[in-house]
């Protein structure tokens, strides 16, 4: 049986455009983008926010590792993964399956990018010192994943796009358990 497999992958921090950028490239694929973070919000017909109030981050964890295995088995496009997601072991082991993009980004555009609004939850209080934290713990497990880094400070989405579809068409992208 020959499974359905993701296009593409992004992983990277918030504010790094994976959400933005992944829209671009589905458009410029000809293909859809599925953006994990806002499969969760559906199911659970409420914010990620909320669900980070009401039942904790270990809970959100779970339900974004569920959606990023739904995704990979089953969309046959650009997928967009939540900021948070290489942390869980299981998801990075599946990743090796579909070729990763990290999109980086320095803490200096990230924080304007993302503002302080409540979607972020992990970066209300004390934006920076969070940011640190966690690009310190969660920078190796981006480059881990991924087969190719991109970094977005200076460039226009449209640009990032571009040069994610050209990598994949020259076959320079591929799934990790294939190099
Ligand atoms: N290359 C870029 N240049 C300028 N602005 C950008 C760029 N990429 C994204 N942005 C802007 O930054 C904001 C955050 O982008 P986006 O939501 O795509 O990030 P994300 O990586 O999906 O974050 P999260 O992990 O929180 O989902 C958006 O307002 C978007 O328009
Ligand atoms: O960096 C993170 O841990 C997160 C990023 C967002 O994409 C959401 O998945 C959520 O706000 C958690
Ligand atoms: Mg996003």
């Amino acid at each position: 049986m020959s499974a359905r497999r993701a296009t593409v992958v992004l992983v990277g921090p918030p504010g790094a455009g994976k959400t933005t950028v992944g829209g671009e490239l589905a458009r410029l694929l000809g293909v859809e983008l599925l953006d994990t973070d806002e499969d969760v919000e559906r199911r659970e017909g409420r914010t990620i926010s909320d669900i980070f109030i009401d039942d904790g981050e270990a809970h959100f964890r779970a339900l974004e590792h569920a959606a990023v295995v739904r995704a990979l088995e089953a969309h046959e496009g650009v997928v967009a993964l939540g900021g948070g997601a290489v942390e869980h072991p299981e998801t990075r082991a599946a990743l090796r399956s579909v070729p990763v993009v990290y999109l980086d980004v320095s803490m200096a555009k990230a924080l304007p990018r993302v503002g302080l609004s409540g979607a972020r939850p992990l970066l209300v209080d004390s934006p920076r010192a969070r940011w640190k934290a966690l690009m310190d713990a969660r920078r190796p497990l981006y480059q881990e994943v991924a087969g190719l880094v991109v970094l977005t400070d200076d460039e226009p989405v449209e640009r990032l796009a571009t040069l994610i579809a050209e990598a994949l068409e020259r076959g320079e992208l591929r799934p990790r358990d294939e190099t």
